[in-house]
């Protein structure tokens, strides 16, 4: 509530704006039944024509303004709830960007998703209904309390049990519904989780055949969320019936015990036809608030999981009063750096490595899957931070640099390479906006990308799909390499980013590529020792740890694992 609150007093405004409809209309509600009773009443009494021709224009008054409060509360709800939800996704979006890899693999990707989609709707619904007629309906409830008690005290009592028998039902609906609301949402992460795998993973699911196997997997969640929500929605479905049943037999109630008043001349025909009206309120506006109130559980899961992103910050500090400016560029030292993944603080997976790199050196990593090459290279950036040890960027700690200066200073092209809904100049010039065209056509030229680039229908502006999902993964690879080069940072990193290349395409664009990154500190990752064996250092790694390090001859000679991986891949007098 305290978050729906915060969101909805931004704009107070209109707030005031909803309250003022609200009151109007509340008071139009009640002033028509208590205008009927007079009009009744006077003409049972015979009053004047004039008399009743005044009050049937005063009624047809307070229909318009009950009309215009309508109108107003409509209006003034549907533009709070728009910004209020339109805020919170905004908020969410901007913390989500600062969450590390630690925190993202926490929450997970899909819940992340529905928390800033589905659960925010959630919350818009809420407070439309919140605002609209909760605060309506309990304006509603106390005035025509009121004008009961006014009108015929002895008739109130009538109406007395109802209420505490009313609010105990809702009590224990909403009680058994807060459950269910949780499982309901996490079920919908699944769905969701699931979706995006499958959705992804399309060509795999058909090259294995297992179209059946998955569709099983989804209807699993998918009847896990139904089930739940038949639940939930069986529990609500007592609520309306149970509400309009009392209704009526309060009426029936009022109506019979109001006739032996009647006739006792304790009332009067238009009074009573007025109790009715008020009673029919009173009881609608609790029907209504109990249906807020229902609605509640469900909008309180929602907001426990939105605020969790809202208030989850990142295990890596952003540093903004951190280093942005540095003498040198591009010398970088692993000084005795280990590192365990999160919830794996047992078993690290980079242990005690210490290196050092100079502006124009080119240091590259090899070894066996799962030997820790991509994660000790995620280091740099601070996509996580060491467990023990340091690194330096030119003489200084990663920890110490203001984080969106550190990771300007790094080129980084990922394993897989991903490019964003687009052109390919507006992909290309991701890092750097203002590049000029030149800029753009020397990088794409240097990644070995030009061609391909001007055999497309729009060149630099032909429009990549979601992902870049129309290119073939060499050509994403080269789009992903020129991107980085566009920026012209101080220290490249390439993980594993010439696998998708062919041996011709992968030698040509490293030959360019070291005299474009000429002063810059060159890393990477391979798999083929033909990509890194002209390295000035090569790193090999085995577990973890640093078996050896030397250029390709001294490794060959010194190093079995090296030799090993090396003799698997070139023939005997490419060794030699
Ligand atoms: N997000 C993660 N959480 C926990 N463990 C992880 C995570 N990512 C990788 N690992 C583990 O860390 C170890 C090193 O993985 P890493 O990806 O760094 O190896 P690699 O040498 O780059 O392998 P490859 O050559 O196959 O890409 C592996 O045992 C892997 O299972």
């Amino acid at each position: 509530m305290s978050l729906i609150w915060r969101y909805i007093s931004r704009y107070n405004k209109l707030f005031l704006v909803n309250v003022l409809g609200a009151f109007g209309f509340v008071f139009v509600e009640l002033g028509l039944p208590t205008m009927l009773a007079r009009l009744i009443n006077e003409t049972v009494a015979g009053g004047g024509k004039e008399n009743i021709l005044r009050t049937t224009v005063f009624m047809v008054g307070l229909v318009l303004i009950g009309f215009v409060g309508r109108v107003i509360v409509a209006y003034a709800t549907g533009r709070i709830t728009t910004n209020m939800v339109a805020d919170m996704r905004n908020d969410m979006y901007q913390n989500i960007q600062t969450f590390s890899h630690e925190e993202y693999d926490r929450i997970g990707v899909s819940s992340l998703v529905t928390r800033v989609t589905n659960d925010a709707f959630i919350l818009m619904q809420f407070a439309q209904m919140l605002l609209r007629m909760g605060l309506m309906t309990f304006i509603m409830m106390f005035a025509s309390a009121f004008m009961i008690a006014r009108t015929s005290p002895e008739l109130s009592v009538i109406l007395l049990p109802a209420f505490p028998a009313l609010l105990v039902m809702i009590l224990v609906i909403g009680k058994k519904s807060q459950p269910l609301s949780e499982a309901q949402q996490q079920n919908l992460d699944d769905i969701n989780g699931n979706l995006r795998e499958s959705l992804s993973g399309m060509r795999v699911i058909r090259a294995f055949v297992k179209e059946a196997f998955q569709a099983e997997r989804f209807e699993g969640v998918n009847n896990a969320y139904s089930l739940v929500s038949k639940k939930l929605f069986r529990l609500m479905a007592w609520n309306q019936p149970v509400f309009s049943h009392v209704i009526n037999l309060i009426i029936i109630a009022i109506v019979w015990f109001g006739s032996e008043q009647i006739e006792g001349g304790s009332l009067q025909l238009g009074d009573m036809t007025a109790f009715i009206e008020y009673s029919f309120h009173a009881l609608f506006s609790f029907l209504n608030f109990a249906v807020v109130f229902m609605m509640y559980p469900r909008a309180s899961v929602s907001a426990k999981r939105i605020q969790e992103v809202l208030d989850t910050t990142s295990s890596i500090s952003p540093n903004e009063a951190g280093i942005t400016e540095t003498r040198t560029r591009g010398y970088l030292t692993f000084e005795a750096v280990s590192f365990a993944y999160p919830g794996n603080t047992g078993t690290p997976v980079i242990k005690d490595i210490s290196f050092s790199a100079e502006p124009g050196q080119t240091i590259a990593f090899i070894g066996s899957t799962g030997s820790g090459k991509s994660t000790l290279i995620q280091l740099i950036p601070r996509f996580y931070d060491v467990t023990k040890g340091r690194i330096l960027i030119d003489g200084h700690d990663v920890r110490d640099y203001n984080l969106k200066a550190l990771r300007k200073k790094i080129g980084f092209i990922p394993q897989k390479a991903l490019l964003f809904t687009g052109t390919i100049s507006e992909n290309l010039r991701y890092g750097k906006w203002d590049a000029s065209k030149k800029e753009i056509e020397e990088a794409s030229d240097i990644s070995q990308a030009k061609e391909f680039i001007a055999r497309k229908p729009k060149r630099f502006d032909e429009h990549l799909a979601e992902g870049g999902s129309n290119l073939s993964g060499g050509q994403k690879q080269r789009l992903s390499i020129a991107r980085a080069i566009v920026r012209k940072p101080d220290i490249y990193i390439f993980d594993d980013s010439f696998s998708a290349l062919d041996y011709k395409t992968d030698a040509i664009l490293r030959a360019r590529l070291k005299k474009e990154t000429g002063k810059a500190t060159v890393i990477i990752v391979a798999q083929r020792v033909s990509t890194i064996m002209h390295a000035d250092k090569i790193i090999v790694m085995n577990e973890g740890e640093v078996v050896g390090q030397g250029t390709h001859k001294e490794l060959l000679r010194k190093c079995e694992i090296y030799y090993d991986i090396a003799s698997s891949q070139m023939s005997k007098e490419e060794l030699a």
